[in-house]
């Protein structure tokens, strides 16, 4: 666990509740959640019962939520509470781990992305990812951006895919004069920002992105945070993160997950990150943000 992770976040104010009885939750300890549907209209994702396994194992129970168009949304909780898995679940990654079964229903614009009728490849244009290591191809920097347009059978301008996408993910103006050059030759921050690019070179509705800056030094982070912001105003932005003053800085929505002795991939709270950092409902949420336990 880093010392980001364990450390209270500056931006917490709590409320000062009580620390015993009945005041020790507002919510009942280990009660499902059932739908945690905040006043969102229109959202770009729309999560209901959603339970996952693996083989036997339970990773998540119960999650409902929806999630906003053009915002960034955080999901946040201790290691092992579901957080990748509940990202995944929004690009059908986890259809690809063999053993895996899931119950409920994930609506993308209204659609459900696990009906029988949806081809899962199309989902992944839709919903691009960006990992926690920058994984850029082993090819051209104009190359990595061009790969999943090619796929898509792309046929518009490909300097100007390339050339925006870059400009998009704030990159262009460092590799404008290198096209050529191999991904793999920019540094940590650089490559991220290439896998951002060439995930919104595909179109995206919704970018995932799994933990982004934890390989990254401090300025990086700082860079690719400002990305998010920006990118907010055109794509719904789903972030996994361990780092909770991140979460207080780059988003409007915070989803705050557990698992405890008896249940898996909870999903506690949910609402304005604001809200949740300043004034959370459940003991729980509080305990969490306020670093005593997580
Ligand atoms: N491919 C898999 N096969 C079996 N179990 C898995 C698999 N991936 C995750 N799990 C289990 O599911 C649970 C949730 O894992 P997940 O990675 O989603 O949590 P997380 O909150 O993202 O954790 P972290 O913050 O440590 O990355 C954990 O108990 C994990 O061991």
């Amino acid at each position: 666990m880093t010392e980001q992770q364990t450390q209270p976040t500056t931006l917490t104010r709590v409320p000062a509740l009580g620390r015993d009885g009945a005041e020790q939750h507002l919510r009942p300890q280990g009660a499902t959640q059932g739908a945690i549907l905040e006043d969102i209209p229109n959202p770009t994702i729309e999560v209901r019962g959603l339970s996952l396994w693996y083989g036997h194992k339970q990773a998540l129970t119960d999650v409902s939520f929806k999630i906003p168009r053009n915002k960034v949304t955080a999901l946040i909780g201790p290691s092992g509470c579901g957080k990748s898995t509940l990202l995944r679940c929004f690009n059908r990654m986890n259809d690809l781990i063999p053993g895996v079964r899931i119950e409920g229903k994930v609506y993308l614009d209204g659609q459900d992305i696990y009906d029988r009728s949806v081809d899962p490849v199309e989902v992944r244009r839709r919903v691009g990812m960006v990992f926690q290591k920058p994984n850029p191809f082993p090819r051209s920097i104009k190359e990595n951006i061009l790969f999943g347009a090619k796929v898509n059978g792309f046929k518009g301008d490909k300097d100007r895919l390339v050339e925006e996408s870059l400009r998009r993910a704030a990159l262009w103006d460092e590799v404008k004069d290198d096209l050529n050059k191999s991904g793999l030759a920019l540094s940590g921050g650089q490559q991220q920002r290439l896998c951002i690019a060439r995930a919104i070179a595909t179109a995206p509705d919704i970018i995932l992105m799994d933990e982004p800056c934890s390989a990254l030094d401090p300025i990086a982070t700082l860079k690719i945070e400002d990305l998010m912001r920006e990118l907010a105003k055109d794509y719904t932005i789903i972030i996994v993160t361990h780092n909770m003053q991140q979460a207080a800085r780059v988003s409007d929505y915070t989803a705050f997950m557990l698992t405890d002795e008896r249940v898996s991939g909870q999903l506690i709270e949910y609402g304005p990150t604001e809200e949740l950092f300043t004034t959370p409902k459940d003991r729980r949420t509080e305990d969490y943000i306020s670093g005593r336990f997580g």
